[in-house]
């Protein structure tokens, strides 16, 4: 039966592609542009101030007729795609030269909008680019851009999906080198590919079914079919219940892991966020109970973001200042990713076998599997080694004060934080797993998606009809993380975050 199925399928290919892959077909997506989207648009893509080059980028169908209003070259019209030289003038007063400089006609639809697009290469000076914004200002036709509207153009040329344009953002907004390969791949397309691969692979389940209820139930293939469709969409059931199990790391790695320092106070809690800083960032001071409220600094550890906190001394007190800083320590340690709890040495050596015996009840309570340990102070504990208590890799000895472990546990703690982020780098130099999930709108898209497969496996026999219909929703749900469908509601949200000249 199973067999007969399939012949059947494939002796009917123009059947399944007519009905349902040409309708849910791959994405080129291309929508219509209103008249004010339609106006051709300019902005200053570099940031504004001083600086050796300044770009102006002009997008739309009027770019050709800005060239020949304020680009003096020696040609009548550009050369598509070759830098020129030129002087940069007035529209109004061609006299008037405002700046020498260079300027590019990128032909469309070879541009980043797909549109004509101009750049002009100007010295960025506040009077210069003023002038050269004012005098684009003064052809008909053109306006000024909104925030991240070359980038939207580019969208809605189906140049790039919403993944992409996320790619962007976050590639101008990346500050370490794990942000940087995540956004540049992103940006790539390699995020769109397997959102692609998800999505058609669901329509393909989705034909199956389709054909199953264009056949109907004479022709006797139910059976066959069905438990095709069926196994395929448990296969990608485990894929994206993979993807979605994957600890947050993308948007983690986006947003920063949160680490929070803990420990009894004076253990040297503030020294070592002054050792990571590389600046005197807290206050240090021989008094226990120095730091009160939480310190929060973005640092780049071993390319990977972090929000390290540093917080009051756990400990039972009678100051109300300092309870209230102990309280919110506490809640830092809950909320934290990682967890790093710094131990003075000289007052747990005695209980060596297991750290926890000596620690106060207030402090063991904040350990979890989350927390890595720092014993310091090691320069007043003669013959201290550094592997000690170093049994699971998680725990070390330093002395913030002389320097002594601080390599290893730097090192150490790295690579702790690459492997609990799961950002195993080979030896290229590149991330072997990179996370699909890095904005917590694809999880949200992703997670729906699997609901509506659950579904369909659970139900889908009793009702193929219906079984169809979820699998319709799968597909949409991972269709909006691309921006394929239900796209304008989710474009002020992606858009929003741009830049002005992006
Ligand atoms: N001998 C020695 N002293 C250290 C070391 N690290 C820090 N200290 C000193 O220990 C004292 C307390 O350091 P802090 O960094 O203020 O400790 P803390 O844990 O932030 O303390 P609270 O904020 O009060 O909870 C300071 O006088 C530091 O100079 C070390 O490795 N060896
Ligand atoms: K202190
Ligand atoms: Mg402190």
């Amino acid at each position: 039966m199973a067999l007969r199925a399939l012949c059947n399928i494939s002796a009917r290919p123009h059947c399944l592609r007519s009905t349902t892959a040409a309708y849910y077909s791959t994405p080129s997506i291309s929508l219509p542009l209103s008249e004010s989207q339609k106006k051709t648009i300019y902005a200053l893509s570099t940031p504004k101030g001083k600086g050796g080059v300044g770009v102006i980028r002009i997008s739309g169908p009027q770019s050709l007729d800005a060239w020949r209003s304020v680009v003096k070259s020696g040609r009548q019209d550009p050369e598509p795609w070759k830098m020129n030289r030129c002087k940069i003038v007035h529209p109004l007063r061609k006299d008037d030269v405002l700046d020498d400089g260079m300027a590019v006609f990128f032909k469309g639809p070879k541009s980043f909008t797909s549109e004509d697009v101009l750049e002009l290469h100007i010295h960025s000076g506040r009077a210069i680019t003023s002038s050269v914004l004012d005098a684009l200002s003064s052809i008909p036709g053109l306006r000024h851009a909104e925030a991240g509207e070359f980038t939207k153009r580019a969208f809605k040329s189906g140049r790039i999906d919403l993944t992409q344009a996320e790619g962007i953002k976050d590639m101008i907004e990346a500050e370490t080198d794990a942000q940087r390969r995540i956004a540049v791949g992103a940006a790539m397309g390699i995020s769109r590919v397997k959102f692609t691969e998800l999505r058609d692979e669901i329509i393909g389940c989705l034909a199956l079914i389709e054909a199953l209820i264009d056949f109907g139930e004479g022709e006797d293939i139910e059976e066959g079919v069905y438990d095709q469709a069926r196994t395929r969409a448990q296969t990608l059931l485990t894929t994206i219940e993979g993807h979605l199990s994957d600890r947050r790391r993308g948007e983690l790695l986006r947003s920063g892991v949160r680490l929070a320092i803990f420990g009894p106070p004076n253990a040297g809690k503030s020294t070592l966020l002054n050792f990571l800083a590389q600046r005197e960032a807290a206050i240090v001071t021989p008094i226990p109970g120095t730091t009160r409220d939480i310190l929060e600094l973005s640092l780049d550890i071993g390319g990977i973001p972090v929000l390290v906190g540093d917080t009051a001394g756990v400990r039972e007190t009678e100051d109300l200042v300092e309870e209230i800083g102990v309280e919110r320590a506490k809640k830092a340690v809950q909320a934290a990713d990682i967890s790093l709890c710094v131990l003075p040495l000289p007052e747990i050596r005695p209980h060596s076998k297991d750290i926890r015996l000596g620690l106060a009840p207030e402090i063991q309570e904040l350990i979890d599997e989350k927390t890595v340990f720092l014993f310091n102070k090691a320069d007043l504990v003669s013959g201290a080694s550094q592997n000690t208590h170093s049994t699971t890799g998680t725990e070390w000895q330093v002395s913030l004060s002389t320097g002594q472990g601080c390599k290893a546990f730097l090192s150490g703690f790295e690579k702790i934080l690459q492997e609990r982020f799961d950002l195993s780098f080979d030896s290229t130099g590149q991330d072997r797993n990179p996370p699909l999930i890095t904005h917590s709108r694809h999880r949200v898209h992703l997670q729906s998606a699997a609901d509506f497969l659950r579904v369909f496996l659970d139900y889908g026999s009793q009702d193929v009809v219906l079984g169809a219909e979820e699998l319709r929703y799968a597909a949409q749900a991972v269709g909006r993380i691309s921006g394929t469908v239900d796209v304008e509601d989710v474009l002020d949200v992606v858009f929003r975050e741009f830049c002005i000249g992006k």
